[in-house]
């Protein structure tokens, strides 16, 4: 087995391309992920930002929703920013109405919870794990973590308020790394597909 992970990004909506990029320059193998033949194939799951409710409404609609959650479930690598951090929630405090999530972090989620004063903002947060100068957190209409259960890492905090979750081999984040060329959180989540790999061919 070649040692480069394989890494999707689900491309039903939302900033794709940029992912593909960013996991190409953390040394992953990354490709688009439409159709569950696809999402069958790879050894992690980056779920971009965009609109969750677009995302979850076309996850139904491609057949990808329950194929996700058993997944997730089963223990694959994923990563979600923005939309998809809550598309990673196990509840959404402000659903749109029939608003589903593919969950897997045991938190509480609040959409658009940056958005109202400021659209879009750009701050310096301190991750957990990724090493050196703080990362520089483009928030788009973000949304924060409410509450987390006892099995959530809390990772980083902006304004009091939680941005950046962990719990076994699912991340998230409010913001958007993959819009400012610093790749850290991109290698630190295809080094969490590399143990996960490891692990599993022992
Ligand atoms: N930049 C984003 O991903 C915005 C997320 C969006 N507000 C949502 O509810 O899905």
């Amino acid at each position: 087995m070649s040692n480069t992970p394989v890494i999707g990004v689900l491309a039903l909506q939302g900033d794709v391309r940029e992912h593909l990029i960013a996991l190409a320059a953390a040394d992953a193998v990354a490709r688009p992920v439409r159709r569950p033949e696809e999402l069958a194939e790879v050894d992690g799951l980056v779920i971009p930002g965009g609109e969750s409710t677009t995302i979850s409404k076309l996850a139904v609609l491609f057949g990808l929703m329950e194929p996700l959650r058993a997944r997730v479930r089963s223990g694959l690598p994923v990563y979600g920013t923005c939309a998809g951090l809550i598309m990673l929630a196990d509840k959404i405090l402000d659903p749109r109405s029939g608003q589903e999530t593919i969950g897997g972090i045991d938190m509480i989620v609040r959409r658009n919870a940056f958005g109202r004063q400021n659209e879009s903002f750009e701050a310096a947060v301190d991750v957990t794990g990724v090493e050196g100068a703080p990362v520089e957190g483009v928030f788009i209409r973000a949304p924060w973590v409410e509450s987390v259960g006892a099995r959530t890492e809390v990772l980083a905090e902006h304004d009091g308020h939680i941005v950046a979750v962990r719990q076994g081999n699912a991340l998230a984040t409010s913001f958007h790394p993959e819009l400012t060329g610093d790749h850290r959180l991109h290698a630190l989540f295809v080094d969490m597909v590399r143990a996960n790999r490891a692990a599993g061919s022992l």
